[in-house]
């Protein structure tokens, strides 16, 4: 195929070459990825443009090579200002020039062609007469492109349709992301007929990966599995082709068409981000020059509204779109690199939840571990080498109340808490909600970032809201990896000759090895929401065992004598009442009483009345069993429930004598001995009484006789004590009397 009239083909000068500095390097990088790409005002030649103001309805701007496709057309100023109808045909209903109804994405194609008639040009010799006309909106005006049928290309008309569903069921037919790249490349080699076909994927940095590669005939595959730098797609470029998702240059040595006049009548350059004809940089074309490229056709992958990566066809003669365009190969492509991006987000989202189940398995028996009161730093031992393998770490820690938690080959060497002090220094500024921060180049920053082991260079760090003081770490050792090129990626600046300097692509792209260090394997989102939901999990069971803690603490309290630790009047009434509603009658309720306590405390002191109290607590439990309640009521006064088989009077007594005679060896208090004796008073349900009230009046009526026969003695409690003793009992206060 053949140009209607043959464009012209560039030269390059042969430019001074001069290594340049890193620091340099960065300043131009930034300078080139400020270049206005889309503002260009260059026009591929083997089509041609018009630029029409919808409100005049009058055409406002053309490109200089419309006349090659043209012929007779007058000067470009002849059209400059005329009524687009009066020029092309079609388009004089009034709604023809509707913005409103166009999409501001992409063109779409009207059946408008040229006036030959006007011109008296013979239109069955312009691609013109047969080209399809593609229309979009920039701004406020309309762009007019006209592409020809068969034009710059070296394969044979008819190119087959692809058969659609056997296609996209190709594209689905693998579940493993490798696997369908290679499919992918290989559909679209199909389908576009390029030489070579590469799936291009950006990493987190922004260079670039071949993911896949696919030639035919004799072209060589050689870029598999190499990397490309930022620089070779700047930011621009990649914020262009997320908005417009298909780009095509039919030939690298076509030197392109200008616009004409250069800017629009509001004095702007014309936006050509959705414009087909768009020519590319001068910077790229020499890129892609030094590739060996002649034609490329480049299809945008967008997984979840981002730029994933590029679908790059090369061809190494002239090939153009317009051969597509007509047999609705344009659609196909553009559909291939939608299911494709689609494909990749599901995959992506399969291996994502994999892995998050593992995270899951992994945190759900750390939490079963702590729920069943498991010590945080045992739960966490055991999980440990789980965590590291779900996580890839090498290290991890967690400070967590009073918890200093550490562990995994690179924290050992230390202490938990130097370490942990160590990162806490790393801790950003409290916020109400946790974060996450996580660096992968620590060896290249910084000389030896951790007391830990020295090959830490990764560290992911979450930190829990507010003020609560709690953090975890992980860490990951250096990965020395040896990255394979698409060509030396430093940049040489080139001296132009009128003075100034730029940026000159590599002219090789031969595998050029470069060995990584001080890194580690990068830290992913997901890791990073994993190890806050460790936090949170770590920092609620904490929370939760301590409020455990406290709880316990404080029923004990409540139901306990702080002095003796024996259960206290509460408690113990609480208790008997119980046992007395189940109708647990077989027992005896005995109170006992120190004889003449008061003396020990006035002689020795309190602290040794104190401790009199707790000797004999010990001594009183030592001769009930297990299911007998034991309970200090309050002063010297202690009250026991005894349960017997058959609670009479005199098994009581014998049952009581016990308890005389392990009160009758000497107290031992500071080196001092001291005899004691004590007095009980008992009361036997049911016929003392069914209820802990009545019960311990008894017992206390008994105990009151037992003091006045002489103490150091039990009393049964017997009806006829409860005749006015009690009220005198009650009216004693002198205690010495009792
Ligand atoms: N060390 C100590 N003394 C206490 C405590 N609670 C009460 N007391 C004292 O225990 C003594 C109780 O005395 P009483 O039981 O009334 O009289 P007593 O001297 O034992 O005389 P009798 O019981 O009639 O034999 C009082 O002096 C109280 O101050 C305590 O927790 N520790």
């Amino acid at each position: 195929m053949q140009f209607d009239s043959a464009p012209k083909v560039s030269t390059l000068n042969q430019p001074d070459l001069i290594p340049i500095s890193p620091t340099m390097s960065a300043e131009l990088e930034k300078t080139c990825a400020q270049e206005k790409i889309h503002l260009l005002g260059a026009v591929q030649g083997y089509g041609f443009l018009m630029v029409v103001d919808p409100a005049s309805e009058r055409i406002v701007q053309l490109s200089s090579g419309m006349a090659r496709h043209w012929p007779g057309l007058p000067a470009a100023s002849a059209l400059i200002g005329s009524r687009v109808s009066d020029w092309i045909e079609g388009i004089d209903t009034s709604a023809a020039l509707t913005t409103d109804l166009l999409p501001a994405s992409h063109p779409v194609v009207r059946s408008w062609r040229p006036r030959f008639e006007r011109t008296g040009s013979e239109p069955a010799l312009s691609m013109a007469a047969s080209g399809e006309c593609l229309v979009h909106r920039s701004g406020a005006m309309l762009v007019l492109e006209w592409l020809p049928h068969a034009a710059a290309t070296d394969e044979p008309p008819g190119h087959p349709f692809p058969d659609i569903t056997a296609v996209i069921a190709r594209l689905r037919e693998t579940n493993q992301l490798d696997s369908f790249f290679a499919v992918c490349a290989e559909v679209v080699q199909q389908v576009s007929g390029f030489d070579r076909v590469m799936m291009y994927r950006f990493l987190p940095d922004g260079s670039g990966e071949v993911v896949a590669e696919n030639t035919s005939g004799e072209c060589e595959a050689r870029f598999m599995g190499l990397r490309f730098p930022v620089t070779d797609i700047p930011s621009q470029a990649r914020a262009l082709y997320l908005a417009n998702r298909l780009r095509v240059l039919v030939d690298v040595e076509a030197v392109p068409d200008t616009l004409v006049p250069a800017l629009l009548p509001d004095g702007g350059p014309l936006d050509q981000s959705h414009c087909l004809l768009r020519s590319m940089s001068e910077v790229h074309l020499t890129y892609l020059r030094n590739m060996g490229v002649r034609a490329t056709l480049t299809l945008s992958i967008v997984c979840d509204g981002k730029l994933w990566g590029l679908i790059a066809c090369h061809h190494h003669a002239p090939k153009g779109l317009p051969q597509l365009a007509r047999e609705g190969l344009r659609e196909v492509c553009e559909l291939i690199a939608e299911v494709t991006g689609m494909r990749i987000l599901a995959l992506n989202q399969i291996a994502a939840l994999q892995h998050r189940l593992e995270f899951i398995d992994v945190f759900n028996r750390l939490r079963l571990a702590l729920v069943a009161g498991a010590q945080i730093a045992t739960a966490l031992d055991d999980a440990l080498p789980e965590l590291l393998t779900v996580f890839e770490a090498t290290g991890f820690g967690v400070r967590i109340g009073n918890v200093d938690y550490v562990g995994g080959p690179d924290t050992r060497g230390a202490t938990a808490k130097t370490l942990l002090d160590e990162v806490a220094t790393r801790l950003g500024p409290v916020l109400n909600m946790a974060t996450v921060t996580s660096r992968d180049d620590l060896l290249v920053t910084e000389k030896q970032p951790f007391r830990m082991s020295l090959d830490v260079a990764g560290l992911m760090l979450a930190q829990g809201p507010q003020q609560d003081a709690i953090f975890c770490f992980l860490t990951r050792q250096e990965v020395v990896r040896q990255v394979r090129w698409g060509g030396d990626p430093n940049k040489l600046l080139v001296s132009l000759p009128d003075g100034t300097r730029r940026l000159e692509p590599r002219s090789s792209f031969a595998e050029w090895l470069e060995s990584v260090q001080g890194q580690s394997q990068p830290w992913q989102q997901a890791d990073g929401e994993a190890l806050e939901e460790l936090l949170h999990i770590l920092g609620d069971m904490n929370h939760r065992q301590t409020s455990l803690v406290l709880q316990k603490k404080l029923h004990w309290r409540a139901h306990h004598d702080s002095l003796t630790g024996l259960y206290n009047r509460r408690a113990m009434e609480d208790e008997v009442s119980r046992r007395l509603e189940l109708g647990e009658t077989n027992a005896v309720l005995m109170l006992v009483d120190l004889d003449y306590f008061k003396e020990i405390n006035d002689t020795h002191g309190h602290a040794a009345g104190d401790q009199v109290l707790q000797q004999l607590s010990s001594r009183l439990e030592s001769v009930i069993r297990e299911f007998d309640l034991l309970s200090r009521l309050g002063g010297d006064e202690f009250l026991l429930l005894l349960q017997l088989q058959e609670p009479t009077p005199d098994l009581a007594m014998f049952v009581a004598e016990r308890l005389h005679q392990a009160v009758a060896p000497p107290f031992e208090v500071n080196s001092v001995a001291l005899d004691l004796r004590i007095s009980v008073g008992i009361a036997i349900p049911p016929g003392h009484g069914n209820t802990m009230a009545d019960l311990l009046r008894r017992a206390d009526l008994a105990l009151y006789q037992a003091k006045s026969l002489g103490r150091s003695r039990s009393v049964v409690f017997d009806p006829a004590l409860e005749s006015g003793q009690a009220d005198r009992y009650r009216g004693e206060t002198d205690p010495g009397t009792r």
